[in-house]
């Protein structure tokens, strides 16, 4: 297979840049070794669309994570992604804290971000009526915004799939080839890619890739951070994503609504050796609870609904950076994207093309990219009538499977059936929410996995929940 630009990974970035090229008269492949696109740390994070207050001023992540926070009003519009700017509020609760509060002041100042404005102990009481009122005053952060991480990502990735880029999933990158000088072939899992150009997205494994071509100067570490979700009917509910005062190393362990109305409490930041474990643990979730109810004493886990853990590339030595080298042609390394991947990945998409046309990507724009993508429908946000319209369109949108979320057949269906559409009962979840309520797909569960085996043709004990060999159902009793 020939290719011009290979992408390595397909998480945020990844299709954010893939998005990007797809604008242009070029032959795009994205690789990933996961089931489906955004699998590992664009799914399992907190969810924000930050405004870069707290980033090291001057640094390459600075520049593009305050770049990218407004272009997010008009592209979720454009490819229908649940997006909300709720703004975040950083409380202080004794004089060490409060005497904190100028420097990030100053420092977001720094960021270009301008509009961070100091709140008083009533006006933060008033916004927030569940904070320790010991609260001395605090910082109101205005376009700190709350997102559906899982819907970006694949709103990209199918923009990005409709304007003719080709995603090759389950596939890994095994070495890569390189000839005088120049990149040439990426060799997978699946077969040889020749390819003029790689962009080297991979995240928590760029540092494996990196070490194909000898460009591995830096170690990746998983940074492991733990989170709970509320119920929808917690009694204890914020309005803002509450934060406390960041750390060197953390913005710390924080209180937001999701954009589906649940709270999400967390993270932890723990730096692993094992780049899998993404697993939870009493320990860390005790310390969550323990540092978030200082800010919200009424915070109430009991409300849990799930737990998850999420593993962001921390790199050894620090820092975002995008290199491009004189000794190897035709490849962009992208390290040290962290837990603001997911903001910056939009402004990425445009500097990492900017890199490929500086290396030589010969990059002609197309007079037929769309620039929009209609989004699943989602039929609990519809009003009766439009309810109605759907279901006489489509009565399988009449057939709720999953009570919890009230997810219909016909929205499963859209789910699986659209270009990189979900082949696992964790990618039917992450495109809908079947099982994301309650009760975690104890009643919708089953039957999701018989709508996946029957639209696949595949038995049912061939479902996998998510990685290749996850399947729920492993044979019949009677
Ligand atoms: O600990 P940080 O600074 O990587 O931030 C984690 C937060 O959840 C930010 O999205």
């Amino acid at each position: 297979m020939k290719t011009d630009v290979v992408i390595i990974g397909a998480g945020a970035v990844g299709c954010a840049i893939a998005r990007e090229l797809s604008k242009y008269r070029v032959k795009v492949t994205v690789v990933d070794m996961r089931d489906d696109i955004g699998g590992n740390a664009s799914k399992s994070n907190s969810a924000i669309i930050h405004t870069g207050y707290d980033a090291k001023p001057g640094t390459l992540e600075s520049q593009l994570v305050v770049a990218a926070n407004p272009m997010y009003d008009q592209l979720t519009k454009d490819l229908d992604v649940p997006f909300k700017r709720i703004g975040a509020i950083l409380p202080a609760f004794n004089e060490e804290q409060f005497a904190q509060l100028p420097a990030i002041k100053e420092k977001a100042f720094l960021n270009r971000v301008y509009d961070v404005e100091y709140l008083s102990r009533e006006e933060l009481l008033e916004r927030e009526p569940e904070l320790n009122p010991e609260v001395l005053g605090g910082l109101y952060i205005p376009r700190e915004s709350i997102i559906d991480p899982f819907i970006l990502v694949q709103a990209l990735a199918e923009n990005a799939y409709e304007n003719g880029v080709n995603f090759l999933l389950n596939t890994k990158v095994t070495d890569i080839r390189v000839r005088d000088g120049a990149v040439r072939e990426v060799v997978t899992s699946g077969g040889v890619i020749e390819t003029d150009f790689i962009v080297n997205a991979a995240a928590l494994y760029c540092d494996e890739i990196a070490a194909m071509v000898g460009k591995a100067d830096y170690k990746v570490v998983a940074r492991r951070g733990q989170f709970y979700i509320l119920d929808k009917n917690t009694s204890c509910k914020v309005n803002h994503i509450v934060l406390p005062i960041p750390t060197k190393i953390t913005k710390g362990k924080l209180m937001t609504p999701t954009i589906h109305g649940n709270m999400l409490v967390g993270p932890t930041a723990e730096d692993l050796q094992d780049k899998l474990d993404a697993s939870t643990t009493t320990e860390g979730l005790e310390s969550i609870y323990e540092d978030v109810r200082k800010m919200i004493p009424r915070v109430n886990v009991r409300d849990t609904v799930t737990q998850y853990s999420g593993l962001r590339p921390n790199r050894n030595p620090e820092g975002l950076q995008v290199d491009v080298y004189n000794d190897l042609k035709g490849y962009l390394n992208l390290s040290g994207v962290r837990s603001t991947g997911l903001t910056l990945s939009v402004a990425m998409g445009k500097y990492a093309t900017e890199k490929l046309k500086e290396i030589g990507c010969e990059l002609r724009l197309k007079d037929n990219f769309k620039k929009t993508r209609r989004g699943i429908p989602r039929f609990h946000e519809l009003n009766t009538e439009q309810k109605e319209a759907l279901i006489l369109e489509n009565p399988l949108y009449g057939n709720v499977i999953c009570r919890c979320e009230t997810i219909t057949e016909g929205e499963i269906l859209d789910a699986i059936h659209r270009p990189l559409g979900a082949k696992t009962v964790d990618a039917v979840k992450r495109r809908v929410r079947a099982g994301m309520g309650r009760c975690q797909g104890g009643f919708c569960g089953p039957k999701v996995i018989e709508i996946l085996a029957r639209e696949w043709k595949i038995p049912v004990e061939e479902v996998n929940k998510n990685l290749k060999g996850s399947n729920m159902v492993v044979g019949k009793n009677k």
